[in-house]
């Protein structure tokens, strides 16, 4: 199966401003990816590179397989603003995605509408910025693509329509084959609807794979001062803080922790997540990534 997303020294330019530089990643299809990182790491100009609303300065991007930009009627998106034909109704909103979009399913665009009580008269202008939201990701949903790519897609949403989303998003990946990536700071909804993480600082994938894995392989170690040299060779050192007499170790590895010296405690999403957007940037290459 191709790669949902695949990115190769991929970098965009605004005048003599990088929004991105040198980006690789490769994201596998068949998974809800979350794509968390610092403001102004990035995320919003790869995902935009993704779906060919922008054009590469350097290196290239490709989604399902082939370039970006090429695959209108199989990669849904809903950008950061959840854009919308101010003028037009919830209805033509409908009408204009049956239109355009070739695997359109009306009978979910317009169950969806009616849960969420959008009056399909009212102009797209008139809704507030969560039912905006709301309409955008109907249209997202209800196209059917093979790929969704969701900018914040519940930035605008209150809780209770944020889990219900998710909800959905959830039940459209079981039902269909479909690959999501969303982008999110809220590591609760990464946690709750997505399998797969990317962490993305300053343009460079810090941590990339399922999240089950990644959980599994990382943990705490906490015990009587030491350096990170004294450390077994299969254990990555995230990072790590020291007092007179103790050390914390965050590291990653495959193997059991023998040290009896050691307490070793979990890791929750937020602890893994919070350590490497914390990291000083790693530009050296190969990039840590675990996968099954
Ligand atoms: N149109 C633009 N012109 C100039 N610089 C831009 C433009 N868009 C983004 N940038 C810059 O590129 C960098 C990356 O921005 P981007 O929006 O991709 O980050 P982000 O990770 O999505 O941030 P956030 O989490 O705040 O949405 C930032 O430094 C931003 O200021």
């Amino acid at each position: 199966m191709n790669a949902a997303l695949q990115a190769h020294g991929l970098g965009k330019k605004y005048g003599r401003r990088w929004a991105l530089t040198d980006c690789d990643l490769e994201v596998p299809s068949g998974h809800v990816v979350g794509l968390v990182g610092p403001n102004g790491a990035g995320k919003s100009t790869l995902l935009n590179l993704s779906v060919g609303m922008l054009s590469p300065t350097t290196g290239s991007v490709e989604v399902l397989g082939q370039p970006a930009g090429t695959q209108q009627a199989k990669v849904g998106y809903v950008a950061q603003d959840t854009p919308t034909y101010a003028r037009l109704s919830v209805a033509d909103h409908l009408r204009l995605g049956a239109h355009l979009n070739p695997e359109w399913d009306d009978s979910l665009a317009q169950q969806r509408i009616q849960r969420l009580r959008l009056d399909p008269k009212q102009r797209a202008g008139k809704l507030s910025g969560g039912q905006r939201a709301q309409l955008a990701l109907t249209l997202g949903l209800a196209k059917r693509p093979e790929l969704l790519i969701l900018d914040e897609p519940v930035a605008a949403l209150d809780p209770l329509a944020r889990r219900e989303f998710l909800q959905d998003l959830m039940e459209a990946v079981a039902e269909q084959e479909l690959s999501v990536v969303l982008s999110s700071h809220l590591v609760s909804d990464v946690e709750r609807s997505c399998d797969y993480l990317v962490v993305l600082v300053d343009s460079r994938v810090q941590v990339n794979g399922e999240i089950d894995t990644l959980l599994a392989t990382h943990h705490r170690l906490t015990g009587p001062r030491r350096t990170a040299k004294e450390l077994p060779g299969d254990q990555y050192v995230v990072n790590e803080s020291h007092t007179d007499r103790q050390s914390s170790f965050l590291i990653r590895t495959d193997r059991p922790i023998l040290d009896p010296s050691w307490s070793v405690t979990q890791l929750t999403l937020e602890d893994l997540v919070l350590a490497y957007m914390g990291r000083e940037v790693q530009s050296e290459r190969p990039v840590l990534e675990v996968q099954r």
